[in-house]
């Protein structure tokens, strides 16, 4: 996953050579499968009173206005994963959302802002394993991957074999991101040689595409053990770490999301290997995408703005990225049922 842009005060993006990932001025490598190492799981603590004062701090630490804010919300499209998981779902929605991954901003805010020559797309299209062969065929020469959420998302509870073998047949079938689901009982049974193993089996059965590991914080019961779960996650050999399938009762927040970030660049700090980062479930403004893009900016900087290392999951977040768009093209707010995705 690379990306070719870089946006300005302006809004408008340039070509740019792919960045190379660093923190704190080291260069990172994507991360590969490690041993377990257990002491890094059992010493992880979480001081969760100081995590919600500093995420709460988060929306109000950087005013981006005007032109930045514009540059920022085309950023957050570039990185958003467009999202239909819904039991309804059909081939015709997921055509019709691909429509939307090639082409996210009507023509005419496209004219306005000049931003022509970007061609801007989505990051990729989430779907449903069904869905990857539709999805793929309606992206054909886009450049826009297709992820398919595998082994039995949500609950991620159908045997072993069968969400491997899910695995498989949605890579055969073209999608080149999987986004997996744990087994969230491991987590707060402390089964961690168990998590590390069903993780790095989803990897190997993978192959060739970009795996982001699911975590369903929203049923972990507590902030140590999403950082545990990130830790053994990544050490099994996850190209991304993720928060939610949308569908728990909490899904992404930024305390959350906070824990999961350091994680990410302590991780970085101990072995050199850099891991991405995607938010998903409830995240639907536009608001809500420059807190997150601030998030990533403060705690592990300008490299984690790419696609390659961030992505938002999202469903309904680019209408009203589109919608404030708009409102600063022309000075007016559109109705929401203009900006239709499916
Ligand atoms: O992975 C993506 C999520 O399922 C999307 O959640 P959402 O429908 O709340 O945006």
């Amino acid at each position: 996953m690379t990306t070719k842009t870089e946006t300005t005060a302006s809004g408008a993006h340039t070509p740019t050579a792919e960045l190379p990932v660093t923190l704190h001025g080291r260069e990172l490598t994507p991360n590969k499968q490690i041993p377990l190492n257990l002491d890094w799981v059992e010493e992880i603590q979480v001081n969760t009173s100081a995590v919600e004062r500093r995420a709460a701090t988060i929306g109000s630490r950087r005013s981006v206005k005007k032109e930045w804010q514009v540059a920022w919300l085309l950023r957050a499209i570039a990185c958003m994963d467009l999202t239909t998981l819904a039991g309804d779902d059909s081939a015709e929605r997921v055509k019709r959302l691909c429509a939307k991954a090639r082409r996210p901003l009507e023509e005419k805010i496209v004219n306005a802002l000049g931003i022509e020559s970007l061609r801007l797309t989505t990051g990729a299209v989430c779907v449903y394993h069904t869905f990857v062969e539709t999805a793929v065929k309606a992206l054909e020469g886009s450049g826009v991957p297709v992820a398919a959420v595998s082994t039995g998302f949500p609950a991620g509870l159908a045997p072993l074999e069968t969400r491997v073998e899910e695995i498989r047949r949605s890579v055969e079938a073209g999608a080149s991101e999987i986004d997996i689901v744990i087994t969230r009982s491991h987590v707060f049974n402390g089964e961690w040689n168990a998590l590390y193993d069903e993780v790095a089996a989803f990897k190997e059965a993978c192959g060739p595409a970009h795996m982001k590991t699911i975590l369903g914080t929203g049923d972990l019961l507590t902030l140590r053990n999403v950082a545990r779960a990130s830790w053994v996650s990544m050490m099994a050999g996850s190209d991304f770490i993720k928060t939610s399938t949308g569908k728990e009762a909490v899904n992404a927040t930024l305390p959350v999301s906070l824990v999961m970030v350091r994680a990410i660049r302590d991780y970085a700090e101990r072995t050199g290997m850099s891991v991405g980062y995607k938010p998903a479930g409830g995240i639907k403004t536009a608001k809500q995408s420059l807190d997150w893009l601030s998030l990533m900016k403060d705690e592990l900087g300008r490299p984690w703005l790419e696609p390659s290392l961030f992505r938002f999951g999202a469903s309904s977040m680019l209408g009203d990225i589109e919608r404030q768009l708009e409102h600063y093209v022309t000075g007016r707010y559109s109705a929401t049922y203009r900006h239709p995705l499916a």
